[in-house]
C-alpha cells in the first residue's frame, strides 16, 4: 500500500488480499484494478478455458481481449481456494446467477469477510435488488455495491474512470465506512471511487439503464438522432428516480455516477452489449450476430422483466422500460410498441401528473 492510500484510507480497515469472483469482462478488469492498486488478487474463473488463457497467456481471451493481466492475479476454478483468506470479495457474476454464486460462496467465506456486489440488476422472480439477495445468500457478512460508468475495457486500459461504492455503514461515519475501505483497496488516480451511503439509489441505477441502454439502441437501429436519444436519458432518468423513491432511494444518488453517469455513458455509445443488443433488434440483426458469436451478458434483457414486474407491484409508472419489455420480451413489433409510448397523454415535467390532453 503507497503512502497516498494510507492516508486516504485513515480510519478504513485495510482489504490488502482481494477475491473477485467471476471472470468476465468486469471480473477481469477489476482483478487488474485491484493489483494496479497493490493488492493481492485471486480470481474465480467458471471456464477452465478461461482459467488456462489467463495462465497461458496472462490474457482473457474469451472475456476481455487485449489487455494484459498482472502477475499479481492469479487464477482458479475452484471457489474455496480463491476465497480463503479473503479480506474482500468482489462478486462480478451477471445478476440472475448471483444467489446461486452467494451459496456456493457460504461455507468457505471466513467469518464476516465483507462482499461487494459489482453486479447490476434485480432478481427476476423475487423483485429483490441484489444486496438483498446477497442478505439472504449470506448472512452476516458486510456487504458494499460497486457501480458507475466503467465499460471494462477503458478500465482496463487505465482511462481515467470514476465510480460509486456505496455501504449502509457509511451513513453513520462514511471514513471508517465498508465503502471507504473498498475505495482504498481499488482506487488509483485512474480509478477513482466516490463513497455513497444509499445502497439502494446505486444499485437501481445500475439495474434500470441498462433496460434504457436497450431502447436507446433500438432508437439508434432505426435510425433516429440526438434529439431522441436526449428524450430517453432524460425521461429515463425520471424512471430511475421514481423506482429508487419508491424503494427508499434518494433522487440525489440517481443525479451520480451510478444514476445519470452510467445511463449517459451505457445510451450514448457502441461498446454498450446493451445498446448494441438494441441496434440488433431494430435492424433485424440476432444476438450473435450482434457479438459475433461471443458469450457476453445483456443485463438489460432480463432486468426488463425484473424492473417492469418491481416497478407494477409498487405501482411506479416506468413507460420505457415497458416499452422495452414489450419488444424484447413479449415479441411485440417495434413500431406498434413506438407508437403507443409516443401517443401517452402529455404529461407535466419533471415526475409531474398525467395532465389527460388530447392529441
Ligand atoms: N462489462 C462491463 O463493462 C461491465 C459489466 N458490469 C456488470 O458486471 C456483471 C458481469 O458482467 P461481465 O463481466 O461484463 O460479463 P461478460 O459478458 O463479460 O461474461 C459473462 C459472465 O457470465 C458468467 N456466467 C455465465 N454463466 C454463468 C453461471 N451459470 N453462473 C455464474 N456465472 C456465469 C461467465 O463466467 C462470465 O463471467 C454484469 O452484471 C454487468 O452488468 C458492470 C460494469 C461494467
Ligand atoms: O455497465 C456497463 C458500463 O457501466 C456496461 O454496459 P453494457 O453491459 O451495456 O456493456
Amino acid at each position: 500500500m503507497t503512502s497516498e492510500h494510507r492516508a486516504k484510507g485513515q480510519g478504513a480497515r485495510h482489504l490488502d488480499s482481494v477475491a473477485v469472483i467471476g471472470a468476465g469482462a468486469w471480473g477481469t478488469a477489476l482483478a487488474i484494478t485491484a493489483a494496479r492498486a497493490g493488492r493481492s488478487v485471486r480470481l474465480w474463473a467458471r471456464e477452465q478455458e478461461v482459467v488456462a488463457s489467463i495462465r497461458e497467456t496472462r490474457e482473457n481471451t474469451l472475456f476481455l481481449p487485449g489487455h494484459r493481466i498482472p502477475e499479481a492475479v492469479s487464477v482458479e476454478s475452484d471457489l474455496a481456494a480463491v476465497v480463503a483468506g479473503a479480506d474482500v470479495v468482489l462478486i462480478v457474476v451477471p445478476s440472475q446467477f448471483l444467489r446461486v454464486t452467494a451459496v456456493a460462496l457460504r461455507p468457505h467465506l471466513g467469518p464476516g469477510t465483507p462482499v461487494v456486489i459489482c453486479a447490476k440488476g434485480i432478481e427476476r422472480g423475487s423483485g429483490l435488488l441484489l444486496a438483498a439477495v446477497i442478505e439472504e445468500a449470506l448472512p452476516g457478512h458486510a456487504l458494499a455495491v460497486l457501480s458507475g460508468p466503467t465499460f471494462a475495457g477503458e478500465v482496463a486500459a487505465g482511462m481515467p474512470t470514476a465510480i460509486t461504492v456505496a455501504s449502509a455503514d457509511a451513513a453513520a461515519d462514511p471514513q471508517t465506512s465498508l465503502a471507504a475501505a473498498v475505495a482504498v483497496a481499488l482506487g488509483t488516480q485512474t480509478f477513482r471511487p466516490y463513497v455513497s451511503d444509499d445502497v439502494v439509489g446505486v444499485e437501481v441505477g445500475g439495474a434500470v439503464k441498462n433496460v434504457l441502454a436497450i431502447a436507446c439502441g433500438i432508437a439508434t437501429g432505426l435510425g433516429f438522432g440526438a434529439n431522441t436519444r436526449a428524450a430517453l436519458i432524460t425521461r429515463g432518468l425520471d424512471e430511475i428516480k421514481g423506482l429508487a423513491e419508491a424503494l427508499g432511494g434518494r433522487r440525489d444518488t440517481v443525479t451520480g455516477l451510478s444514476g445519470i453517469g452510467d445511463l449517459t455513458l451505457t445510451c450514448s455509445s457502441e461498446q454498450s452489449r446493451n445498446m448494441r443488443y438494441g441496434m440488433g433488434l431494430a435492424t433485424g440483426r440476432s444476438a450473435a450476430e450482434m457479438f459475433g458469436g461471443r458469450p457476453v451478458v445483456v443485463e438489460g434483457v432480463e432486468n426488463a422483466q425484473s424492473v417492469t414486474d418491481l416497478a407494477r407491484s409498487l405501482n411506479v409508472s416506468m413507460p420505457i422500460c415497458e416499452a422495452v419489455r414489450a419488444v424484447v420480451l413479449d415479441g411485440q413489433p417495434i413500431a406498434d410498441v413506438m407508437a403507443a409510448l409516443l401517443t401517452r397523454p402529455f404529461r407535466a415535467e419533471p415526475h409531474g401528473m398525467d395532465l389527460r390532453l388530447a392529441h
